[in-house]
């Protein structure tokens, strides 16, 4: 994610400078108020779809492709665009993290990921096997599984991936949330606990709900296994907030006969990927963290008059 890659600076962060930083991985720079993305046939034909979907208000907006040097790329609504110093989270949504495709290239042509294997030999050793610590590489897939089973994903339906601060610090220290109560504390980290970010009529809180009603109404979200996608958290000190869902590249749709419900935990052939599992967990959080804030308030304020 572009803000892992954003770890690499640390310095105050300017529309400009975000921007740079995702020309470091999939993006690259563009005017007028859009970003552009590497091309991928799945996620372009998904923007295609989403554009009459009544997801669409909740998506970026898919400007058609354009050639940049030897690369294809998609064009996106930047939707950081007017915002000064945002503040940024991107949870990963749904209970798993790979393909039921890739679960089944996994089992038939092991490519071993040596880079993978160092990511899990850094934070656990003993999570590996003899046998991959003989070959020093896992599957991708097995990565995968790990990394989900040992964050939030698998027991809560999302992750939190990195925030952004408004001087430009990354956080990346969330694999261990496994609790509701530990993502209530990064949530109020996050909003710095301030009530109207949280659950103004224009705030997350709402925002959430919204997504909820136009999810459980959508033909698109219906019809498409949803894995990888991320909901992108965006506020700025004027308070303006925003969630948008970003990322397609690993969504696809379903057969023509089936439907899928997002809510129920999956089984290998079913398809299911927990999206709406996730969304319940975030805004039970999101709920969570505002009564903490409202209590924070008013113990504020309780000081401030006995101090008076
Ligand atoms: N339309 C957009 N406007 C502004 N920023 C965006 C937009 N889309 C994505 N981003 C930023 O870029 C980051 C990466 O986006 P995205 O997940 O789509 O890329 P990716 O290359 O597929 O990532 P990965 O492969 O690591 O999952 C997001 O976390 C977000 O911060
Ligand atoms: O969580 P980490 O440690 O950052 O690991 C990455 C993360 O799991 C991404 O979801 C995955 O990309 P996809 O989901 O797009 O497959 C990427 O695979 P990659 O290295 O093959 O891009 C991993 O390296």
């Amino acid at each position: 994610q572009l803000i892992g890659r954003a770890c690499l600076r640390q310095k105050p962060c300017s529309k400009e400078m975000f921007l740079e930083m995702h020309s470091l991985g999939n993006f690259q720079l563009s005017e007028g108020g859009e970003v552009l993305k590497l091309y991928s046939e799945e996620e372009a034909k998904c923007l295609d779809s989403l554009m009459t979907d009544l997801l669409r208000p909740f998506v970026p907006q898919y400007h058609g492709l354009v050639t940049r040097g030897e690369h294809c790329y998609i064009r996106l609504e930047d939707l950081l665009s007017g915002l000064r110093r945002p503040v940024i989270m991107d949870c990963k949504m749904g209970v798993r993290t790979y393909q039921e495709e890739e679960l089944i290239t996994a089992r038939t042509k092991s490519t071993l990921r040596s880079d993978m294997y160092q990511k899990m030999m850094k934070i656990d050793p003993t999570a590996l096997s003899a046998e991959e610590h003989a070959q020093k590489g896992v599957t991708k897939c097995r990565y995968l599984q790990w990394r989900d089973t040992t964050s939030s994903t698998s027991m809560l339906g999302f992750r939190i991936e990195g925030i952004m601060m408004e001087d430009g610090s990354v956080q990346r220290d969330f694999r261990k949330i496994l609790t509701l109560a530990q993502v209530t504390e990064a949530l109020l980290y996050f909003t710095r606990s301030q009530l109207d970010i949280l659950v103004s009529s224009k705030a997350y809180h709402s925002r959430l709900l919204a997504l909820s009603d136009a999810l459980k109404n959508s033909l698109f979200f219906r019809t498409h296994e949803v894995i990888g996608s991320s909901l992108l958290f965006v506020h700025d000190h004027s308070s303006k907030a925003n969630v948008w869902m970003i990322d397609f590249g690993k969504t696809t749709p379903v057969p023509a006969t089936s439907e899928l419900r997002h809510n129920i935990p999956w089984a290998e052939g079913s398809r299911e990927d927990g999206y709406l599992i996730g969304l319940t967990s975030l805004i039970t959080s999101l709920s969570q963290a505002i009564s903490v804030a409202s209590w924070q308030q008013e113990d504020s304020c309780g000081e401030e008059n006995s101090v008076a």
